[in-house]
């Protein structure tokens, strides 16, 4: 895998949830060449309580637009639906830790799918809890709602956990983004980007605007200047690697 493609870039993932579902293809269009990947949420009922998105999603994303998919199963039972997300085109399918049976089998039928990999944990879960299996991913989600809905005010109480998650992972050398997830928006993204986030899924903060490319790229500078340790990413390509 690319290496390079690790270095601390401010990447930006509008949530196709606060799309508007009737002109779905509409929103991935709008934001192309400006979003770094679309960030697809999976709800079961279980889990969360909502539902939301399947594999057709990714199908029917893949057929309108390169940017890669970037998709965030909030459901039940990971370790049977997570590598078909990866042979339907996501790019990075995102377990959660506090649904996964057997994180290594199912991270590796993600990757043998040809997908990168991410790790979520909700706000009250302790990352501590899989420094063993940190390695088995490429990206770490740390929520800032709970997970479930839309529109939600960021947790400033996650602060802490993030800036602690990016010690972590700086002092190991853990080769991982690190992204967060809900409530990301002009007043959030600065103190995230300052606590040690690299990749921001925002739904309201994006798609909520009249202009949701030119509110990527607002979101992106306020980042960049808010985390000198970031730098602008290239544009994505349609694998993510
Ligand atoms: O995973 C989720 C909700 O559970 C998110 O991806 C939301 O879609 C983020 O929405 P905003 O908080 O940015 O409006």
């Amino acid at each position: 895998m690319d290496t390079l493609a690790r270095v601390a870039t401010a990447q930006i993932y509008p949530s196709m949830l606060a799309a508007d579902f009737g002109r779905i293809a509409d929103a991935a269009r709008a934001v192309a060449g400006h979003a770094d990947w679309l960030h697809v949420d999976v709800m079961d009922y279980h889990f969360v309580p909502n539902l939301a998105f399947s594999p057709d999603t990714v199908d029917a994303l893949r057929r309108v637009t390169d940017t890669p998919l970037d998709c965030h199963l909030m459901i039940d039972d990971p370790d049977r639906w997570a590598p078909g997300f990866a042979e339907r085109g996501a790019a990075n399918v995102t377990i959660h830790a506090e649904a996964v049976d057997d994180i290594a089998r199912t991270t590796d039928a993600i990757r043998a799918a040809g997908a990168r990999t991410g790790l979520a944990v909700k706000p009250a879960t302790p990352v501590e809890h899989y420094l063993d299996d940190l390695h088995r991913f490429d990206l770490l989600l740390l929520m800032t709602i709970e997970p479930g809905f839309g529109g939600q005010k960021f947790m400033d109480e996650v602060l802490p956990k993030i800036a602690a998650a990016r010690r972590l992972i700086d002092d190991r050398g853990l080769d991982l983004w690190l992204q967060i997830d809900g409530g990301v928006n002009r007043e959030t993204i600065e103190r995230s980007a300052e606590a040690g986030v690299d990749v921001f899924v925002a739904g309201t903060a994006v798609f909520g605007l009249e202009d949701p490319a030119a509110a990527v790229e607002s979101l992106r500078a306020l980042a960049l200047a808010a985390a000198p340790r970031l730098t602008a990413p290239a544009p994505a390509t349609a694998s993510g690697f």
